[in-house]
């Protein structure tokens, strides 16, 4: 028998308090006698979040990442769907690989878990992967990336766009030029350059992003850049925008990690390789340039680039320490606390750039849905008032480095509920 739950005085988008009725998963006009009423006095309700960036680690990683642990965090971080980047071991190269991952998501049913197929074999970037039967697999891949590595061949990059042009498909590419970023361990600059370490240019990010913006206007394509991270990088996007994509069938989309919004270089001074990422933090006139771009639409959605790492790989001195950051359970209290603590979005604007824009980029047809009747019950219920304090070890994730320990900030996850179903109640994970 069906059962029905009224979320009473939730705020949509933040705005006027209504009671919300849920029944068979979607969301249905105001019922007499629910079986279930919560108490969302003060939350707000969001359509649950959907990352297009995350590393799951499994298969290969497990003793920084699995499925199951990784889909725990973006449940409590108010995400109900994840895309899983490739650099596995071995890779989400073919379709037995990305069918096992898609698998392991369904049956820990916490978020729906979308492989994300490598580019080229290995991630090797020298042959093309087997895109068509990946997406012809029961994972339905749709979306293509070598993150980790750039697809640095302009030819192989063609290809690639022509050939998901062809499976109505996105390429994502991670920006970065590797002749230009040899060795590269920060931001070049003034404070790589005091601290000693290997600069990685800005314009190893840039000269990429305008080549494939190029390469996918020629094709039609549709090309989307991960984590994208300096105010030239924007510029490049706005000119596509403005200048190179009308008239063609190409579209550009773009994402900003919550830690490029809000840390700088300056956090690498202590050395610690916990503030080590790719591509690098950088200066603050590159964070609050990307601030602006989001908040305009440069920059289309912000993207985790949630990357777990066991504690050998951070554990040690900079420059033999793995790059990443764990991601899932702040990012919605990092947008909070960047975007919009500073007036720059409002809830509705949180909405758009963490849930609707990223379903719609993935093409995903049941998330980033309007909070509606008719419309499924995929909610992020959130306290806007909350302040808590990161604690990394207290995280879901096996892995613990958090670039934000000990840090406050604002607003939290209550709730989550995908299609009808509590995945997390009262901050914690539902059983
Ligand atoms: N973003 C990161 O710093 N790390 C990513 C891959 C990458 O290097 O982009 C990871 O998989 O750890």
């Amino acid at each position: 028998m069906s059962t029905t739950t009224r979320i009473a005085n939730v705020r949509p988008y933040g705005e006027d308090p209504t009671d919300l009725y849920v029944c068979d998963g979607v969301l249905v006009d105001p019922v007499a006698d629910p079986d279930e009423t919560v108490d969302a006095d003060g939350l707000i309700a969001l359509p649950g979040l959907v990352d297009l960036h995350t590393h799951l680690r499994e298969p290969g990683g497990e003793e920084a990442e699995t499925v199951a642990t990784g889909s725990a965090a973006a449940a409590l971080g108010g995400y109900t769907a994840v895309f899983a980047m490739p650099n596995t071991n071995p890779a989400q190269d073919s379709p037995v690989v990305v069918e096992h991952v898609w698998r392991r998501g369904r049956e820990v049913g916490l978020v729906d878990v979308h492989p994300v197929g490598a580019v080229t074999v290995g991630l090797g970037g020298e042959r093309l992967a087997e895109m068509g039967m990946m997406a012809a697999s029961p994972a339905g891949v749709r979306m293509f990336s070598d993150d980790g590595r750039c697809v640095n061949d302009p030819l192989l990059m063609r290809r690639a766009l022509e050939y998901a042009r062809s499976l109505d498909a996105v390429v994502a590419q991670h920006a970065e030029d590797h002749r230009l970023t040899v060795g590269a361990q920060a931001h070049e600059g003034p404070v790589a350059a005091r601290l000693g370490l290997t600069g990685w240019p800005a314009s190893a990010e840039e000269s990429i992003v305008a080549r494939d913006a190029m390469l996918a206007a020629a094709a039609g394509a549709r090309l989307h850049i991960c984590h994208v991270s300096t105010a030239g990088s924007v510029e490049v996007l706005r000119w596509a925008r403005e200048s190179l994509l009308p008239g063609t069938s190409a579209r550009v989309s773009a994402e900003v990690t919550p830690h490029h919004l809000l840390l700088t270089d300056t956090a690498a001074e202590d050395y610690d390789p916990v503030h080590k990422v790719n591509p690098p933090l950088r200066p603050e006139a590159d964070t609050l340039a990307l601030r602006r771009a989001l908040a305009d639409g440069v920059i289309d959605c912000v993207a985790t680039d949630h990357a777990p790492h066991a504690v050998e790989a951070k554990d040690c001195e900079w420059a033999s320490a793995r790059p990443g950051m764990l991601g899932l359970q702040t990012a919605l209290s990092v947008v909070a606390a960047t975007m919009v603590a500073t007036g720059m979005l409002d809830w509705r604007g949180v909405a758009r750039v963490c849930s609707e824009v990223p379903a719609a980029i993935a093409g995903l047809g049941d998330q980033g849905r309007p909070i509606a009747v008719g419309e499924p019950a995929t909610l992020t219920l959130v306290d806007p008032d909350a302040r808590w304090t990161v604690r990394g070890a207290e995280l879901a994730s096996i892995a613990d480095n958090t670039p934000y320990e000990g840090m406050e900030l604002p607003a939290s996850v209550v709730h989550t509920m995908l299609r009808g179903r509590w995945t997390v109640r009262d901050g914690k994970v539902s059983e």
